[in-house]
């Protein structure tokens, strides 16, 4: 449905050239939800804001739908364009119109009959979940409910594709969460493609198929959540992983942590993916080792049918030299945090 093949885009300043995407590529099918993760200044937006050209890029090629957008007149574009819909981090809304006429806007614009108009714009305010706000103004609604408008709106043109730059970055996470299922309903009901960017693996981990990661205007891995999730390659999205992961020492240790192996039984972390052998680590340090674990805190997730996660154990007893050994050799990310008597 989306194909960017070979895509790059460069900013001129006054004193230099920024290269905001090299040589991007990637493909998202029908009804997929694909997201692009990146830290701030990886070419999020550039990249999003390439696929409908409001950025036109320097070299490579858009194709929306099996039609080359890059090839088009500014009319053709025009019309294409209706298949791609866009929503935003401040909703964009008009302050001047109701929650009605916003959504209306699109459907006036293309000079639809009023009663069309009328019933289209109830239709998606109820999916939406808004009907009893369809008289009040932008400036007294939440953010979560200005971002359901903004998506109502979005849809008023039967859109094939819709793009979310950042749609959930304003909201707190309760909010981000309804935003998430209402995205991943309309995904479903009317198997809209959806491309979104964000720089917060939980969006990705929440609703994504399939993810991108970019880094200094590359893409530097793509797949499946659950791959990417399992089999990270790359530092940077295992950065993303572990900073999904909240697991810290629990204040009342902070203190009664030492440097030395002196001080005490060791306090290690350790990142556990989605396979039994790993998950089975509290039962393989008794067994091979003699080693009681016990566990100061933990964090399981599932992305699809697969878990991972991250514990922290204070190793007790048994052989704790071969132990600290065997889970340096099975668990890549195992790392000593301090020792505790
Ligand atoms: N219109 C522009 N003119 C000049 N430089 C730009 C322009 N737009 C983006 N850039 C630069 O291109 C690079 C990528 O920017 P982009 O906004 O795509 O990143 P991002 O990943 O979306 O960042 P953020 O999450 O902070 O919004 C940055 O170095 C940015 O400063």
């Amino acid at each position: 449905m989306i194909e960017l093949i070979n895509v790059s885009k460069r900013f001129k300043t006054k004193n230099k050239t920024i290269q905001a995407l090299s040589d991007v590529s990637l493909t998202v099918d029908k009804g997929e939800i694909f997201g692009v993760i990146g830290t701030s200044g990886a070419g999020k937006s550039t990249l999003i804001r390439c696929v409908n050209l409001l950025e036109r890029p320097n070299e490579g090629q858009v194709i929306v739908d099996n039609v080359e957008l890059t090839k088009l007149s500014a009319a053709q574009l025009t019309l294409e364009r209706r298949k791609i819909a866009m929503i935003f981090q401040h909703f964009n809304l008009l302050s001047s119109r109701t929650v009605f006429d916003n959504v209306a806007f699109p459907l006036e614009l293309e000079g639809k009959p009023k009663s069309e108009i009328s019933e289209k714009v109830n239709g998606l305010l109820e999916l939406v979940g808004l009907s009893e706000k369809a008289k009040d103004y932008p400036a007294n609604l939440s953010g979560g409910q200005k971002q359901r408008v903004a998506i109502a709106r979005a849809l008023a043109n039967d859109p094939k594709v819709l793009l979310c730059d950042e749609a959930t970055s304003a909201l707190d996470p309760a909010t981000t969460k309804s935003i998430l299922q209402l995205l991943k309903s309309i995904n479903q009901k009317l198997n809209l493609t959806i491309l979104l960017i964000t720089h917060e693996m939980e969006v990705i981990k929440t609703i994504c198929d399939k993810v991108a990661v970019i880094d200094h205007g590359q893409l530097a891995e793509q797949g499946k959540v659950e791959q990417i999730f399992i089999h990270p390659e790359k530092e940077i999205i295992k950065g993303f992983i572990q900073s999904s992961l909240n697991v810290g020492l629990p204040a009342i240790y902070q203190d009664a942590v030492g440097n030395d192996s002196k001080d005490g039984n060791p306090l290690v972390k350790i990142l556990v993916r989605g396979n039994d052998e790993q998950s089975s680590v509290i039962i393989n340090l008794y067994e091979k080792f003699d080693i009681k674990a016990k566990i100061i805190s933990a964090q399981l997730e599932y992305v699809g049918h697969l878990s991972f996660g991250v514990l922290l154990l204070e190793l007790k007893e048994g052989n704790i030299n071969e132990a600290l050994a065997y889970l340096e050799n099975e668990y890549a990310n195992a790392e000593i945090l301090g020792y505790v008597g």
